[in-house]
């Protein structure tokens, strides 16, 4: 298959993650440029178009889409608005990558899967970024070699310094362990079958009537549990780590040990304190992967299957938060195209 010359891009939604993944397609990434971006808010379209010669601004997605030299779509508007903008990408044949969550609940994302079927072939790769992580890609290899044995268990930590003043309970779910769902169905293998949330009482640092801390579990297919603790306002620092418990050994990622200082009696590191640094390597390789992939005419990486997946379970997750219990997560049969 001959490869496309350059990657003409349009970025939809240039907030925090849209604004730093222009400079990262302009800066960092070969083979791409960004040719257009939309914002809804017009002067942050503009500011950002502006740091990159020919870019073009606008505040409707679809004119984006529709601009000059427009290759793909790279998608960073809040959850809600994705839906819309996956289905004008649709629309014009254009292969996408689009940050978590592909949608916010399993009825949208189930819509988004239809509307890819009737294409005919993948367009869409979801932005579960873990996936491109060093140590996750080496935990991911080792369970592969088969060494440890049977996966029993997966230990998740993941913690923010705070939360934005947006962020409501079920958020800790659908926006932060959406991650852990993702993780969990791709280190194990395993579909999760049912989600139990428990609450500690929140942190006196947490803003008021906010859910924070909560103790997540995920039972899934092959047996295995997986528990998550999500910690949104644990004030130190951003740490994501995992470990996996299984027959014959266990391997654990995310200590942050790869600089150890010994200084006035003490010794130790730093904690990255946001995820744009503690996953800066893990951006930067799944775009690259999605351009190459692009330009090769091919769509790898987590699929809109994956997204639906986890938007299932994060449904399910946030009715167990509300009501107490154990949820079970309903999934439609999984399409061949996804096996
Ligand atoms: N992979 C990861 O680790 C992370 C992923 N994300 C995801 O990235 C996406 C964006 O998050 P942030 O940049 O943190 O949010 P943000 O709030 O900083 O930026 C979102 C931008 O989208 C714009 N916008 C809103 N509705 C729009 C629409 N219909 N069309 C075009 N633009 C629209 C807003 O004006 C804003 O500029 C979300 O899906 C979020 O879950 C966010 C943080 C980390
Ligand atoms: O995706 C992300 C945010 O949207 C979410 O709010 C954070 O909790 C996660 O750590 C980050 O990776």
């Amino acid at each position: 298959m001959t490869e496309r010359a350059t990657l003409g891009v349009a970025v939809i939604g240039t907030g925090r993650m849209g604004a730093d993944h222009v400079r990262r397609l302009h800066e960092v990434t070969s083979g791409a440029r960004v040719v257009a971006v939309a914002d809804v808010d017009a002067e942050r379209a503009k500011a950002v178009a502006a740091r990159v010669d020919g870019c073009t601004a606008h505040t409707d997605p679809a004119a984006a889409l529709a601009a000059a030299d427009v290759d793909a779509v790279l998608i960073a508007s809040p959850g809600p608005a994705h839906e819309a903008t996956l289905l004008a990408a649709f629309e014009r044949d254009l292969p996408v990558l689009c940050e978590k969550p592909l949608t916010p609940d399993a009825a949208s994302a189930l819509r988004v899967l239809e509307a890819e079927l009737r294409l005919g072939h993948r367009r869409v790769q979801v932005g579960f970024m873990r996936r491109y992580d060093p140590e996750y890609a080496k935990l991911k290899a080792l369970l592969a070699t088969g060494q440890l044995g049977r996966p029993l268990m997966l230990h998740n930590r993941h913690r923010n310094v705070a939360s934005p003043p947006f962020f409501t309970s079920s958020m800790l779910i659908s926006d932060s362990v959406a991650h852990e769902a993702d993780v969990t169905r791709w280190l194990l293998g395993h579909e999760i079958t049912a989600v139990t949330v428990l609450r500690p009482a929140p942190s006196a640092n947490a803003p008021d009537g906010l859910r924070d801390p909560q103790f997540v579990v995920f039972e899934t297919d092959g047996g295995a549990l997986s528990d998550v603790e999500i910690f949104v306002n644990c004030g130190f620092g951003y740490q994501v780590q995992a470990e996996v418990v299984c027959e014959r050994g266990t391997a654990r990622i995310g200590d942050g040990h790869a600089l150890v200082t010994n200084m006035a009696g003490r010794w130790g590191g730093t904690i990255a304190q946001d995820w744009t640094e503690r996953f800066e390597t893990a951006y930067d390789r799944q775009i690259q992967t999605w351009v190459d992939a692009t330009r090769r005419g091919e769509v790898t990486g987590p699929s809109v299957w994956d997204g639906y997946a986890a938007a299932a379970v994060c449904e399910a997750g946030v009715r167990a938060l509300e009501d107490g219990g154990r949820v079970e997560v309903e999934l439609v049969e999984r399409p061949a195209p996804y096996a």
